[in-house]
């Protein structure tokens, strides 16, 4: 997969005070949203630390360039950050067709599958995802792995329904994965997605194999009745921007 830096221009201020870390992600947002933003598109915005650089980045364009654009959320963050900047808010009733959705990532490889949910948004990310004509990742350099459960270890997270998260726990680890129910924080109890659900993060080490090849996985952990999605998005991402600590952002292609 073609891979190669690219140049971006962030104004120091923008950069002030940040870590090595979100100035990687600050740069990747902002590289991601200038190559692909245009004029009167529909943009699905994705979840997660990252993509709040790239609102903050759209915003700026369209408030600078004065651009008509509709804005598709994966997520009630999503749709915080949307107002908050004062950005048009649509849905996929009102706009199903979307441009180009632009998203971070918890772990990626150079063929752009990734695992994405750390923040639990993953089945509207992976809707929003399917239905952009271009899906972008946006991510700091500790995203990047070889092989993805590798490096983020806390496992796939899987949404589930709450009624079937016993018997489906039962079946991850009869597959050999540790498969821990998210709990939440700042409440008691499980952590419940946007969508009343569960998430159970299943961790079967490095998703290589057969089996465990990640779009083999992926089919698998789908056909299990009461999941609703798991985070192994697979031949879904055509670019990704990553933001290095040496301040390089490395531009992944897809064929
Ligand atoms: O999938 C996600 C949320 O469900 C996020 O995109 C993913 O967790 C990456 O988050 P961050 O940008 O904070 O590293």
């Amino acid at each position: 997969m073609p891979v190669q830096p690219v140049q971006v221009a962030v104004a120091a201020a923008a950069l002030a005070g940040k870590s090595a870390k979100d100035a990687g992600k600050l740069r990747a947002a902002y590289a991601a949203v200038d190559r692909h933003v245009k004029d009167k598109q529909v943009i699905g915005i994705g979840s997660g630390s990252t993509i709040v650089f790239a609102v903050d980045r759209l915003a700026e364009r369209v408030r600078e360039e004065n651009l008509t654009v509709q804005c598709v959320p994966t997520s009630f963050q999503a749709i915080q950050l949307i107002r908050q900047h004062n950005l048009p808010l649509s849905d996929l009733s009102a706009t199903p067709k979307i441009d180009v959705a632009i998203d971070g990532a918890d772990e990626m490889t150079p063929d752009l599958a990734c695992i994405k949910g750390g923040g639990g948004c993953l089945v509207q990310e992976k809707i929003v995802a399917y239905n952009s004509d271009t899906f972008v990742l946006i991510a700091d350099g500790s995203k990047e792995s070889d092989a993805l459960g590798t490096k983020w270890t806390r496992g796939v997270p899987i949404e589930v329904i709450p009624m079937a998260y016993v018997p489906i726990q039962k079946q991850l680890e009869g597959m050999g994965a540790t498969a821990k129910l998210r709990m939440a924080t700042s409440k008691a109890g499980p952590c419940v997605t946007d969508n009343g659900n569960f998430i159970i993060d299943a961790h079967f080490g490095a998703l290589q194999g057969d089996s465990l090849a990640p779009a083999a996985l992926e089919k698998t952990l789908c056909m299990i009745p009461g999941v609703v999605d798991c985070g192994l998005f697979v031949g879904m991402a055509k670019e990704a921007f990553i933001g290095r600590e040496d301040g390089t952002v490395m531009h992944y292609t897809r064929d």
